[in-house]
């Protein structure tokens, strides 16, 4: 069959991509229904092709899908013509029966009409070339494809809102302004200037410089996208183990009698109060000459100092070996950083007659109903702590964002030491291109790549 001749991509606008894409925008979880999303300049035709006449624009309608005089499927059609669609482009939707033989034929149709299946994050991506939403709300929605909890989700929500585009789009603002002064100076640089121009420049400089590192210092950002690291430590047997499965209610980790038993680290995530908590198990401390033993121990040492919070486990032996004063054998003191650590007596079954923990320490126990209650509230109400301490603020979740928001705080920094109206107003021009590095208003093909590579296919 002769396909149309206007199928063919235009030659390309700034707001157009490389010809039409499409791709399965479902998941791979089985359903009932697929939606195959197509865009691109010449889509239309392909459409009409396919399902008749085009359907009324943005309204959902039923049509028989077919390809070379055979009815392919039965699907719900939605017509988006540009530029009021998630690309900007012409685009439609063919909401088909989630089966992989009509799935193969009707991109087998699309291909034959002159698409391609589209890469990583296309979609996003032509959405961005035309304008219809910044880098950072790009991100927001591989955020929110990919949310696990409710915290990941409400942190994506207001990316995809533009809180932190708007608060990047102030503080260029801001240096702007600086820079106009700086630049204004620059005519002037044989006169004498009134002293309080020199200090309020450099109020200006210094008050935004600490605002960027209160927003870099945020932990809540890399909190919300990684979780909170849990590290589960102590003497052998003590039971980290246990504890670990506990919390997971799973039979993730090995647990025996056998002092020694974990070498590895192991990893588990669960959700406490809508927040992500990654939990490690680690290698009981001792010093050892097992060659194994002894790695794995190295390696719970390194994962103490990588840690948001550390539980440490405390056995009834080692417990009443010290009195009061509690310290486990092995397990030296320094490991533990104080401000991070919770003290956690395992086994509390084992000492019924033992003395009430010390302040601030927990008593559980893994084998007693309810042995973890106590435990459990604690680790919700740190969740809860953190979450109200940094409510609603625009959070830095990626390396990206961080390293140039950094980058813009060193030039003003470097701006207010500077002893030139022009030196200045160098540094500052570096300071905005940095922060438009990271809102794609500077050199935006080049952070395309390294951001949409991470978009899963039909995003
Ligand atoms: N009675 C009692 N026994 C427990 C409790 N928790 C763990 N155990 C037992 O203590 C032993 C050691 O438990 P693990 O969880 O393997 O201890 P661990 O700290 O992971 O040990 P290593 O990996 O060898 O360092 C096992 O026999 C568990 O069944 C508890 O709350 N009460
Ligand atoms: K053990
Ligand atoms: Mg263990």
């Amino acid at each position: 069959m002769p396909l149309p001749t206007t199928q063919q991509p235009a030659a390309a606008t700034t707001t157009e991509g490389d010809g039409v894409i499409y791709a399965l925008a479902t998941g791979p979880v089985a359903g009932a229904i697929a939606v195959l999303r197509v865009s691109g300049q010449g889509c239309g035709d392909m459409l009409r092709h396919l399902c008749g006449a085009l359907p009324p624009a943005r309204m959902a309608s039923l049509r028989s899908v077919r390809w070379r005089g055979e009815l392919l499927d039965e699907a719900l059609v939605l017509w988006f013509p540009s530029p009021r669609s998630y690309t900007g482009e012409d685009s439609f939707e063919l909401h088909l029966h989630a089966s992989p033989a009509i799935m193969a034929r009707v991109a087998e149709a699309l291909e034959g009409l002159g698409a391609r299946q589209a890469e990583a994050g296309e979609f996003t991506r032509r959405a961005v070339m035309a304008g219809r939403m910044d880098i950072l709300q790009a991100e927001a929605i591989a955020d929110l494809v990919a949310a696990e909890t409710e915290s990941q989700r409400q942190q994506a929500l207001r990316q995809k809102e533009g809180v932190l585009g708007q608060l990047y789009e102030r503080w260029t603002e801001q240096i702007k302004s600086l820079l106009a002064s700086q630049e204004a100076l620059i005519d002037f640089a044989d006169e004498e200037l009134p002293p309080e121009t020199e200090q309020r420049l450099q109020q200006a400089l210094h008050a935004l410089a600490s605002e960027m590192d209160a927003h870099l210092s945020n932990p809540l950002g890399r909190l919300t996208r990684e979780g909170l690291h849990v590290v589960l430590a102590g003497p052998p047997n003590a039971g980290k183990s246990s504890l670990l499965n506990a919390l997971t209610g799973d039979d993730t980790a090995i647990v025996t009698a056998v002092p020694g038993t974990t070498r590895d680290l192991l990893h588990a995530d669960i959700v406490i109060e809508g927040m992500k908590v990654r939990l490690t198990d680690t290698a009981g401390l001792r010093t050892t000459t097992d060659m194994v033993e002894a790695e794995g121990v190295k390696r719970a040492k390194h994962a103490l100092e990588g840690a948001d919070l550390v539980l440490r486990l405390v056995p009834p032996q080692a417990a009443q070996h010290k009195g009061s004063q509690v310290e486990a054998a092995e397990d030296g003191d320094n490991h533990f950083p104080p401000e991070r650590t919770i003290m956690v007596m395992s086994k509390s079954d084992l000492r019924p007659a033992a003395p009430p923990p010390p302040p601030h320490a927990l008593s559980i126990s893994t084998v007693t109903p309810g042995g973890l209650e106590g435990l459990k509230q604690c680790l919700a109400q740190r969740v809860r702590a953190l979450g109200a301490q940094h409510q609603a603020s625009a959070l830095l979740t990626r390396a990206r964002h961080q390293a140039g928001i950094q980058a813009a705080k060193t030039h003003l920094l470097q701006a207010a030491s500077a002893p030139l109206p022009e030196l200045r107003a160098e540094e500052l021009r570096m300071g905005m291109e940095a922060i438009g590095r990271v809102t794609g208003r500077v050199g935006v093909e080049d952070v395309l790549d390294s951001v949409f590579s991470s978009f899963c296919i039909g995003k």
